[in-house]
């Protein structure tokens, strides 16, 4: 019989569309998710018409994820009642409570400063469905293409750990490797000269670089 380890897949997610095409060739590529992000600060930020064009042409299975930094409620329940959201992402300082609000699975994103503990947070947001692990910079919420330690992602903790920051189609079969994430999340690794417009052949590599990470696990395990 197969075990739960020769069928484990690392996941994908892709943030920061802005562009239908985009989303459309990252869904053709593989990726299991794909960010929206709804920070006006970003230039990554999406209004909700750009959003809707996008999120519409994502098929079943595919997870249109949400990405708020520290937003009002009522903005967020607009957007989740006039955009297709199935996961919500907060990036900011959000409560357990907060996060908690909206009836919806959510992912907290921990931006990896000194002191912070995987373990106690994954404790404190025992709700999310995974928490999200980001590079520290200050005054930058996300999507900074800086990395982090990835040794300190090796926590024990219960909750699905996704790993963020810098990563890119040539360090992230290393940072596979130090982590052993359940997922991935990329942006800036995956851009072309400006944010926020993916480049279709770096897309193309860093999932080809996943999958073949995936498989030669598996095949060492045979
Ligand atoms: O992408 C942004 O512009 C952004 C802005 C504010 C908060 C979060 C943001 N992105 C969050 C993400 O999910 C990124 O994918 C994550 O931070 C990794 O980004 P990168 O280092 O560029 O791969």
């Amino acid at each position: 019989m197969m075990s739960a380890y020769l069928s484990r897949r690392t996941r994908v997610k892709i943030c920061g569309f802005t562009q239908a095409e985009d989303a459309a060739c990252a869904v053709a590529l593989g990726a299991d998710a794909l960010g929206l992000v709804f920070h006006g600060p970003s230039p990554r930020n999406v209004s909700v018409a750009q959003a809707g064009a996008i999120a519409s042409a994502v098929p079943a299975f595919v997870t249109v994820v949400g990405l708020f930094v520290d937003a009002d409620q009522a903005w967020v329940r607009e957007i989740c009642g006039s955009v297709r959201i199935d996961l919500l992402q907060f990036h900011g300082e959000e409560s357990p409570e907060y996060c908690a609000g909206f009836g919806r699975p959510y992912i907290k994103a921990l931006r990896m400063k000194p002191g912070v503990d995987v373990g106690t947070e994954a404790r404190r947001y025992a709700g999310a469905a995974g928490l999200l692990l980001d590079a520290y910079q200050p005054g930058e919420p996300g999507g900074t293409g800086m990395t982090f330690d990835w040794g300190r992602a090796e926590a024990v903790c219960a909750l699905p750990l996704i790993l963020a920051g810098g990563l890119t189609p040539a360090n992230v079969k290393e940072a596979l490797e130090t982590a052993r994430p359940y997922a991935v999340d990329v942006s800036s690794g995956v851009e072309g000269e400006r944010k926020g417009m993916k480049d279709h052949d770096k897309m193309a590599a860093f999932l080809r670089e996943v999958y073949e990470f995936d498989h030669a696990r598996r095949d060492s395990a045979l």
